[in-house]
């Protein structure tokens, strides 16, 4: 027992729906949520959480925070910035920075600078290839030994398409216990490809990225899954193909886990229609016959997780001819809204779904401790509090990294995230960030389970 004197105060939180469901009590001493009958009420800092919803802090299994090398677009702080203000206290680091996180100083600079911004978890990537050429194998065993401890590999942006080298990385993955997220996108299938393949393509002139690009290569590689007995991950399923073998997969007992994003599950190419780049991602915006089956595959558990890629572009990057601009949208801010929209307003999910998808399955899947019982008493308090009757028009200003290309812009999407702790720590007040959260206060909190002095946070205007 450490010595009474060495707790921070008490947080109460009162009166919120418990993952939607009852309302109750949360108290948070010393980074952990405890039971609110053995707290000080007096002197506890109180949050009143009435309407509110309590869900755990969200996990990002696919985030581009674009450093090194890319910082006109993001940066770890800009993008750990936008994470909290959706509601993110953990995200994983795509490994498609410049330099690629391929090297131990690469993912150790990634996961000190987010340690260092503070404010949430901030867990490298590591590249499947040597400079994601597709070539050879990446150290993959060095990186799961750094100090950034790498348990997903992944060369997304681009496919691992030769199948020698995935059965390999697949077998090395299984031996570090680790996963590799697969990019599936049949290079041979998609040349110069900008968006969907169909009769809109056709019309708008614009070369097609067909569904069976990617099928194709989520069935070849959950067959080499089941042969080396690996666990692969799919990054950012689009088509209802897809979808169909997956459901497979599972069914034979593959140990295979996919992921949507909140565009996927909201967004159609007729968006396209335009010529607005904001609007061109990869995978390709698909047809509302792919997005209803995406959203019944997340309701049914095929698909197991909400990711956001998050993927932050500089404006001279996107305000160009669609079939010159970069592919991708930012997220993080958005994605709690859009999963409300998608899933829980059309009856779907229900906020424990949520937690589910969005906390719980991408923690466990990134082996990310600290999240497998939501807002149990013992548990880390990794807390988001959303106000799921208001209405935000997404604005320039309701994103908080370093870029704007939201296809949410200008629309209106439910919900609020009112208020986050991570490890007891508040990220986010009356949906303001709060700055200068200095995270060995925060490793203290969460790690030890002591208490440190709590440093006052500035908020930013
Ligand atoms: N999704 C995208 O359209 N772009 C991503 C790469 C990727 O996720 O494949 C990026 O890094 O910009
Ligand atoms: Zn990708
Ligand atoms: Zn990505």
């Amino acid at each position: 027992m450490t010595a009474p004197t060495a707790h921070t105060r008490a947080t109460l939180i009162t009166g919120a729906a418990i993952l939607g469901g009852e309302r109750r009590d949360l108290a948070i001493v010393d980074g952990a949520l405890v039971d609110p009958t053995t707290i000080d009420r007096d002197s506890a800092d109180v949050v009143d959480a009435s309407g509110l919803i309590a869900l755990p802090g969200l996990v990002d299994l696919h985030t581009h925070l674009r450093q090194p090398g890319g910082e006109q677009a993001e940066t770890v702080a800009t993008g750990v910035r936008a994470a909290a203000a959706g509601g993110y206290t953990c995200v994983f680091a795509m490994a498609n920075t410049n330099p690629v996180a391929d090297t131990r100083a690469v993912v150790e600079q990634v996961h000190r600078l987010g340690q260092e911004a503070g404010l949430a978890t901030v867990r490298p990537i590591g590249a499947v290839t040597v400079g994601l050429a597709g070539e050879r194998l990446a150290d993959m065993t060095m990186l799961a030994r750094s100090a950034a401890r790498v348990t997903v590999f992944s060369d997304d942006g681009k496919c691992v398409a030769d199948a020698e080298l995935m059965r390999r990385a697949l077998e090395h993955a299984a031996s570090l216990g680790a996963v590799v997220a697969q990019h599936a996108q049949d290079p041979d299938l998609t040349r110069g490809a900008v968006m969907h393949e169909g009769p809109l393509s056709a019309e708008l002139g614009l070369a097609g990225w067909p569904s069976v690009a990617e099928s194709s290569i989520v069935a070849r590689d959950a067959m080499l899954a089941e042969l080396t007995g690996a666990r692969l991950h799919v990054c950012h399923v689009s088509t209802a193909g897809t979808v169909e073998v997956v459901r497979a997969a599972k069914a034979r007992g593959i140990a295979i886990t996919a992921e949507v994003t909140p565009h996927h599950l909201l967004l159609t190419e007729q968006l396209v229609r335009g010529y607005d780049a904001r609007f061109k991602v990869n995978p390709p915006l698909r047809t509302d016959a792919d997005v209803q089956a995406l959203r019944e595959a997340l309701a049914d558990g095929t698909i197991d997780i909400v990711a956001t890629d998050h993927a932050p572009h500089a404006p001279e990057a996107k305000q160009t001819a669609f079939a010159d601009a970069a592919f991708g949208m930012v997220g993080l801010e958005t994605a709690l809204g859009a999963v409300q929209e998608a899933m829980v307003e059309t009856g779907l999910l229900d906020w424990a779904g949520v937690a589910r998808v969005m906390s719980t399955a991408p923690a466990a899947i990134g082996q990310e401790a600290g999240y497998d019982a939501p807002l149990e008493i013992g548990s880390p308090a990794h807390v988001v509090l959303v106000d799921p009757a208001a209405r935000t028009t997404i604005d320039t200003g309701s994103l908080r990294g370093r870029s704007a290309n939201s296809p949410f812009l200008g629309i209106e999407l439910p919900g609020s995230v009112r208020h986050v702790w991570r490890g007891g720590r508040r990220t986010v007040a009356d949906a303001v960030v709060v700055e200068a959260v200095v995270e060995a206060a925060v490793g203290a909190a969460v790690g030890a389970a002591v208490g440190a002095a709590p440093l006052e946070g500035q908020v930013r205007a």
